[in-house]
């Protein structure tokens, strides 16, 4: 379960996050929208333990982020999150196999098995025939694919999407939320998606409202 309460984040005194609340339970997959500016990245940021509230609780299956140092936090995030980032984080050097394996490797997971995982979700993102390519080769829209790849390979508790279909066509929009979803909702795990999109919103189960009085929905 993912259970914030009353978070507060502000930026040179200028408040971001103001008394933002939000229970997951298993299996929950929720959207947030919000204007440009309100604050919905750094939401994401401070759930996945990149950046400290300044107030306000914030637990990820009992576990207390205030209570984590930096080395557990990490180790929360490698154990545990699945992350989408807007700049997706492709390493160069790996190819989009070793980048989709890489959360397994991190785990103590990886060989033959690994690769199978990795190739599961790189063909369940329309790149199955891209495995050994490096990603200098790729378009923006598929780094986004493989992006979303990786963050699902080692079955996160908990998915975090930065607006993951901004670069993607209708068909492979589509493609892309019905995996999220479906992942999320079969494995009992949480997510959450941020995005513009109408369309990408409805296919999480509730559609919630971040504004600067916190969020609605
Ligand atoms: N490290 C930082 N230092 C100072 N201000 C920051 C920092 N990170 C974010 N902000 C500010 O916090 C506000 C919220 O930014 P954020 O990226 O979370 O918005 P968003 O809702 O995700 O926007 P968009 O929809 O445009 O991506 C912005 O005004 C931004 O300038």
């Amino acid at each position: 379960m993912l259970e914030i309460s009353n978070l507060y984040r502000q930026f040179n005194n200028r408040p971001v996050l103001k008394a933002i609340s939000l229970r997951l339970e298993p299996g929950e997959y929720v959207a947030i929208t919000g204007e440009s500016g309100v604050g919905k990245s750094t939401l994401l940021n401070v759930i996945a333990g990149l950046n400290r509230p300044d107030r306000g609780r914030l637990a990820l299956d009992g576990e207390d982020y205030a209570a984590l140092g930096e080395e557990a936090l990490t180790r929360l995030r490698r154990d545990k999150l699945g992350f989408v980032f807007q700049a997706f984080h492709i390493l160069p050097h790996l190819t989009l196999r070793q980048n989709v394996t890489l959360p397994l490797w991190l785990k103590g997971q990886g060989g033959p098995w690994a690769d199978r995982q990795a190739e599961c979700l790189l063909d369940a993102v329309g790149l199955a025939d891209r495995a050994e390519s490096w990603p200098r080769e790729l378009s923006g829209g598929e780094m986004q694919r493989v992006a979303i790849a990786r963050a699902l390979v080692h079955s996160p508790r908990l998915v975090l999407a930065d607006e993951p279909t901004g670069n993607l066509d209708p068909t492979n929009a589509a493609r892309v939320l019905r995996l999220l979803g479906e992942r999320i909702r079969t494995a009992g795990s949480m997510g959450i998606l941020v995005t513009h999109s109408p369309d990408a919103a409805r296919s999480a189960d509730r559609v919630l409202q971040l504004t600067p009085e916190g969020l609605r929905g």
